[in-house]
């Protein structure tokens, strides 16, 4: 679907097709445990999160020159574009590839490389999300965002990712104090598999400006009503929260609820290599299984626009907000 809209829950290296990553496997000599992307594509088949997650961090051992990077980003933004993306805010994880060898700078630079040409390539405006992995420990988490100092011009906020039950947010908040020191704004997933207090948490101890999923957070009535009051926008995703078995079929997802209930929802792709489909497509998805209207569809785009990071641009958000009201559902 073309409407034009923001990706902002979109992990790079969730965007790794079997594909490109048997490409790199062969041009970097790394031995992939599958035959062929056939029979890769049997393995997911995901349990719940961390079934994903062993899978995700196991593929991503293909990636180690800067120009891997550039090549998987700019795949990413090709495809995006070509379903109505005019802005994508991405994650990255830099522990999951320092832990195996591979320097920061070569991530952020090979990422950066393939963001800065996108506005001209593509027509996708973009920005980088540095995310810290929260199975890691809060020593790790510091000693990345230390790390990743000489390269803050190319980062606009932190998030925390990965495994998330057992790993609530307080866990981070001195790293978090740190990033907001050094001008980063702060999202994290919470409310995936993890409680309602995670969301509160992630709220309060870490001052986070958007939740990633949220999707916990119906099972808190007064919780929901503080996001409605503040306008915390929720970056879902629903075709990921079916895969990874949050929500049985997507017949069932709670997005319809939860905008009935005024909340700021936003509908983005996750690891979309790994979940069926891009945004568009995802988006698509909830029009048919969900019976989202157009007008619904539309205040999704409004409301992607309205949670991006673009406070420093507010010409560019109302030409993307135009472009939106503009758009004539075929
Ligand atoms: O959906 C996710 N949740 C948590 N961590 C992740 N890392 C990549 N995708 C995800
Ligand atoms: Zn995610």
């Amino acid at each position: 679907m073309h409407l034009p809209k923001a990706e902002l829950h979109l992990h790079i290296e969730g965007t790794l097709e079997p594909e490109l990553a048997f490409t790199l496997a062969a041009r970097n000599g790394v031995e992939l445990p599958y035959a062929d992307t056939e029979q890769l594509r049997t393995a997911y088949l995901f349990d719940d999160l961390q079934s994903f997650l062993d899978l995700y961090y196991a593929l991503m051992t293909v990636l180690r020159t800067e120009d891997d990077f550039t090549e998987l980003a700019d795949a990413y933004l090709a495809r995006a574009a070509a379903q109505g993306v005019r802005h994508a805010e991405i994650f990255f994880d830099p522990q999951a590839h320092t832990a195996r060898g591979v320097e920061i700078g070569t991530v952020i630079e090979g990422l950066g490389r393939a963001l800065e040409a996108s506005e001209e390539k593509h027509g996708v405006s973009t920005q980088l999300i540095m995310c810290f992995l929260r199975d890691e420990s809060a020593e790790s988490a510091l000693a990345t965002l230390r790390a990743a100092e000489p390269y803050l011009h190319r980062i606009s906020a932190v998030g925390l990712d990965s495994a998330e039950v057992g790993h609530p947010p307080a866990k981070f908040r001195e790293v978090y104090e740190a990033a907001a020191a050094l001008g980063l704004r702060k999202v994290a997933h919470a409310g995936e598999e993890g409680p309602p207090a995670y969301i509160r948490e992630a709220l309060d101890v870490l001052g986070v400006e958007r939740v990633d999923h949220g999707l916990r957070c119906m099972e808190d009535p007064e919780l929901v009503a503080r996001l409605v009051a503040d306008r915390v926008p929720l970056t879902l995703c629903p075709l990921s929260n079916v895969r990874l078995r949050a929500v049985g079929v997507l017949e069932e997802h709670p997005l319809p609820a939860m905008m009935d209930a005024g909340l700021l929802c936003t509908v983005n792709s996750d690891d979309p290599a790994y979940f069926g489909g891009y945004v568009g497509d995802t988006f698509h998805a909830v029009h048919e299984a969900l019976g989202l209207d157009r007008e619904q569809l539309r205040t999704l785009a409004r409301n992607s626009f309205e949670a991006a990071f673009l406070d420093h641009d507010e010409e560019r958000r109302a030409r993307y907000l135009a472009e939106v009201e503009a758009y004539e559902f075929d």
